[in-house]
C-alpha cells in the first residue's frame, strides 16, 4: 500500500486511564480514512498521538514508513504530516491569500521567523505558486483579497485547509472539520476533501462526529468505543455492523 501514518498497539495512559488500549490502523496515501467513535471513545487523544502532541505509553507511529514515535510535531509537520485544528486559527487582519501563503512560509522558516522577513527569490516564487494552486483548488479565488475574519465559517475551513494545501503535506489530519457548518457548506466541504485526495494523491485521516460526511467522503473506516478498536472496514460494512450500532446506542442511553 502507498505508505501514509501508521498507528501500531498504540496505547495511552492518564494516570489510572487508559484512554487509548493497544490500536492498530492504516492511513494510507491515495484515501481518506475515518477514525469515528461515541464521545470520549478516544479519537482525539489517538490523533494527539498521530501528530506528536502525545507521547504514547506503549505501540509506534509512523510516517510514510519510518518510524517517528519519538518525533516532535515540529519535525512531523518537516516530513509531511499536516493538520486542522477543530478551532481554526487564521489570522482574522490578514488576507485569505495571506493566511494561505502562511502554510508554506512557515514550513521554509523552519521555526526561525527571520527566515520569512529576508526569504530569497526562490522562496517566494514557491509560496506565490504554491498559495495560487491553493486558491484554485480550494475555489477561494474571488476572496483571495477579503480579511479573514470577514469570512463565513465554511470559507474560514476551506482557507484552513487551503493553507495546509499551500504548505505541501502529503499526510492531513481533519479534526472535526464539519464543525460550526451547516448542511451546504459541510457537503461542500467533502466534496473539496475528496478532490484534495484525487488531484493530490495525498492521505486523509479524518476525525469527525457528522455521520453523513463520515459515510460521504471515507474510503475506510476504523470505530473506537472506550480506548479500544472495536469494528473496522468500509463504510457500508461499518454501517451495516451490530457492534458499532450498539456501541452508539450504547452512548445515546448513558
Ligand atoms: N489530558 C487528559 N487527561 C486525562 N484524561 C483525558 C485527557 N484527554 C482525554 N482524556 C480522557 O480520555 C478519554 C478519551 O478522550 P478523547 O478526547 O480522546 O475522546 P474522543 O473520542 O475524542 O471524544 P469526543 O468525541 O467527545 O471528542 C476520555 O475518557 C477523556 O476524558
Amino acid at each position: 500500500m502507498n505508505a501514509g501514518l501508521r498507528v501500531d498497539g498504540l496505547t495511552i495512559r492518564f494516570g489510572g486511564l487508559t484512554a487509548v488500549d493497544g490500536v492498530t490502523l492504516d492511513a494510507p496515501r491515495g484515501r481518506v480514512t475515518g477514525l469515528i467513535g461515541p464521545n470520549g471513545a478516544g479519537k482525539t487523544t489517538t490523533f494527539n498521538a498521530c501528530s506528536g502532541l502525545l507521547r504514547p505509553s506503549a505501540g509506534t507511529v509512523s510516517l510514510f514508513g519510518q518510524d517517528v514515535t519519538g518525533a516532535s510535531a515540529a519535525a512531523r509537520a518537516r516530513r509531511g504530516l499536516g493538520r486542522t485544528f477543530q478551532r481554526m486559527d487564521l489570522f482574522d487582519s490578514l488576507t485569505v491569500e495571506q493566511n494561505i501563503a502562511l502554510g508554506l512560509e512557515a514550513r521554509l522558516a523552519r521555526g526561525h521567523p527571520i527566515k520569512q522577513l529576508v526569504s530569497s527569490r526562490a522562496d517566494r516564487k514557491a509560496v506565490r505558486t504554491a498559495t495560487e494552486e491553493a486558491l484554485e483548488l480550494c475555489e477561494l479565488g474571488e476572496l483571495r483579497r477579503e480579511p479573514a475574519g470577514a469570512l463565513s465559517t465554511g470559507h474560514r475551513r476551506r482557507v484552513d485547509l487551503g493553507r495546509v494545501l499551500a504548505g505541501g503535506f502529503s499526510m492531513l489530519l481533519l479534526d472535526e472539520p464539519s464543525s460550526g457548518l451547516d448542511t451546504s457548506e459541510t457537503v461542500r466541504f467533502g466534496q473539496l476533501v475528496s478532490r484534495v485526495v484525487a488531484e493530490r494523491g495525498c492521505g486523509v485521516l479524518l476525525v469527525e462526529h457528522d455521520m453523513a460526511l463520515v459515510m460521504a467522503i471515507c474510503d475506510y473506516l476504523y470505530v473506537l468505543d472506550f480506548g479500544e478498536l472495536i469494528f473496522e472496514g468500509a463504510p457500508d460494512e461499518v454501517r451495516g455492523s451490530e457492534v458499532v450500532r450498539a456501541a452508539y446506542l450504547g452512548s445515546e442511553a448513558a
